[in-house]
């Protein structure tokens, strides 16, 4: 029996955080080895062990896997979280790729120039509530179930939940306009292994902040 998976980053969200969510949600306990400085990224390049010199990675079943869509699929796969069949696979890849796009754009603000930000925090709450979150709310309607997909969890409604508190981080009253999703977030976040990950002390990462930037930034020269 393979032991518990192992993810390499740094001790903040970033790219690494939809896969921290994912295992939570399927309650499956994982560790962490926190990446805090240049030696130490150097030093797993150097060990060969990141295939495009990249972190995210994952010691999973025997595998370094790293890009973290590819992790992402394979967890979601493993842990029945996939849909039944191709068509409701192709949904989820669908409504995930939605949400990795909002998500993505929420990642990077932190990085961005002071003047700069305000523009695009405009941007994202814009997007999320013109372009993506209207799109949830009529596929819920449409649906007539509590998950996106099929009448069960799947990958997809642990993605748009983690993207609803991120942004609700940015704009908190994000969701007035959308009573489903504000419905779905409260079933969502009750699913016993999510409702546990959501509490304080679990491997949750906090909101980025300027700690987690100023080490990436350190580490990257960036
Ligand atoms: N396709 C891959 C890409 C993975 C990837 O871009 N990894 C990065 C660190 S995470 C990044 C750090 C700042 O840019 C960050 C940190 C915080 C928020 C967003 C991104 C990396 O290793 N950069 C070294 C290099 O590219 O040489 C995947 O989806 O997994």
């Amino acid at each position: 029996m393979a032991g518990k998976p192992k993810l390499y980053y740094f001790d903040g969200r970033g790219k690494m955080e939809s896969i921290r969510w994912l295992l939570a949600a399927a309650g499956v306990e994982f560790e962490e080895e926190f990446i805090e400085t240049k030696e130490d990224l150097e030093k797993l390049r150097n060990d060969g062990v990141l295939m495009f010199q990249q972190v995210p990675m994952v010691e999973i079943d025997g595998m370094k896997m790293v890009q973290t869509r590819a992790i992402l699929s394979y967890i979601a796969a493993k842990y029945n979280l996939y849909g039944k069949d191709l068509k409701e696979r192709a949904w989820i890849d669908m409504y995930v790729e939605g949400t990795t796009d909002l998500m993505g754009m929420i990642m990077y603000l932190p990085f961005q120039p002071a003047d700069t930000k305000e523009k695009n925090l405009a941007l994202i709450i814009e997007r999320a509530t013109t372009r993506y979150f209207p799109v949830y709310e009529k596929a819920l309607k449409d649906h007539g179930h509590d998950y996106l997909v099929g009448n069960k969890l799947s990958w997809a409604d642990i993605h748009l939940l983690e993207a609803i508190l991120m942004a609700e981080e940015c704009k908190p009253d994000i969701l007035s306009a959308f009573p489903l999703l504000q419905a779905f977030k409260g079933r969502t976040s009750n699913i016993p292994t999510i409702k546990k990950f959501l509490q304080p002390g679990s491997q949750r990462k906090p909101p980025t902040d300027e700690k987690f930037v100023a080490v990436v930034r350190k580490i990257f020269n960036i």
